[in-house]
């Protein structure tokens, strides 16, 4: 378990992670989402005492991190897995981190197996790894001490699709082990796939802490219209709008409503005199719920010109 007790941390004027109230339970994977800058890997290094909070508490099982005797045993956190020695082998590496923690070497075995890294891989130095497989070596180091908490952050970004289903099939196994597993990412179809609950942080405080069906739920059904005639089309968006609909551009002669129904839609496009070539409902996705739920939160919304970084 994982206790975060009106957290904050401030860099200067920047409010990183403001009093943030939460639990992140065990036997289930939690994703951790958010638009750029909500503060999740501020929030990651505060849980794994590599920052300091301002304010507040960060909690592994009940303790601060500083405070834990035997933090491998208790935390494996995957964050950067670019930061090996890159002369090192993998398997170097693990057993360097076992034998400062007390582990015995043969569990580095154990856990090369585990993530899949074979011989020839473990004695490859560092640098020499592909993205991939640096990712399993991060995982491996995170497993050794058997710890009830795993913490990933963003630990599909890069990988082939093998990759990913391998990830999410570990996550999902450790959790079922009854293990805390909190995965930060920015792919919304692969969280819809992984985690059982999402936390949802905007501008560092919490915007949402329930179950992931519950939360695409929320964002109900959207419907997809598409016109040729894109003058037209705007007048439509523009009353939906007014009509208290959420109404997203999905490029010329294309909406994406939600909070509105077909019917309604329809009815007020014959109103309006405007053609229609599709209208049609669809599933809400996870995407989408993400969208409407940090609208308010992102620090550049697309279309503003601030994001060019
Ligand atoms: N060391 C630091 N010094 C100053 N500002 C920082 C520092 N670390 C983070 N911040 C700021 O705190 C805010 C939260 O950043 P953080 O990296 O935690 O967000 P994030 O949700 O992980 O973002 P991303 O999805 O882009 O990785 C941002 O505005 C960031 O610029």
């Amino acid at each position: 378990m994982i206790t975060l007790r009106a957290l904050t941390k401030r860099f200067g004027e920047t409010t990183a992670v403001d009093e943030l109230t939460v639990d992140i339970g065990p036997g289930r994977v939690t994703g951790f989402l958010g638009p750029n800058g909500a503060g999740k890997s501020t929030t990651m290094r505060l849980i794994l005492g590599l920052d300091r909070p301002t304010g507040g508490q960060a909690l592994i099982g009940g303790q601060p991190y500083r405070k834990l005797r035997r933090p491998l045993h208790e935390i494996g956190a995957l964050l950067d897995a670019r930061t090996l020695h890159p002369a090192r082998s993998g398997r170097a590496h693990l057993s360097a981190m076992a034998a400062s923690n007390g582990i015995p070497d043969r569990r580095v075995e154990e856990v090369l197996a585990t993530v899949g890294l074979d011989d020839r891989a473990a004695a490859k130095p560092a640098r020499a790894l592909s993205l991939g497989m640096g990712q399993r070596l991060g995982i491996a180091g995170a497993l050794l001490g058997d710890p009830p908490v795993l913490m990933f952050d963003e630990p599909v970004n890069g990988l082939d699709p093998d990759g990913v289903r391998w990830i999410r099939q570990l996550s999902r196994s450790l959790a079922a082990e009854g293990r805390t597993v909190l995965i930060s990412s920015h792919l919304m179809s692969e969280m819809q796939q992984t985690a059982d609950w999402l936390v949802v942080l905007g501008q560092g405080r919490l915007i949402a802490d329930a179950p992931t069906a519950q939360v695409i739920a929320g964002s109900g059904l959207a419907v997809r219209v598409r016109s040729p005639r894109p003058t037209e089309l705007a007048a439509l968006a523009d009353r939906l709008t007014a009509a208290g609909a959420v109404v997203e551009s999905g490029g010329t002669g294309e909406l994406t409503v939600t909070g509105s129904t077909v019917e309604r839609v329809g009815e007020l496009a014959y109103e309006l005199g405007v053609p229609l070539h599709e209208l049609a409902s669809h599933e809400a996705s996870l995407e989408r719920a993400f969208m409407a739920l940090t609208a308010d939160h992102v620090e550049y919304p697309a279309g503003t010109g601030g994001a060019s970084a």
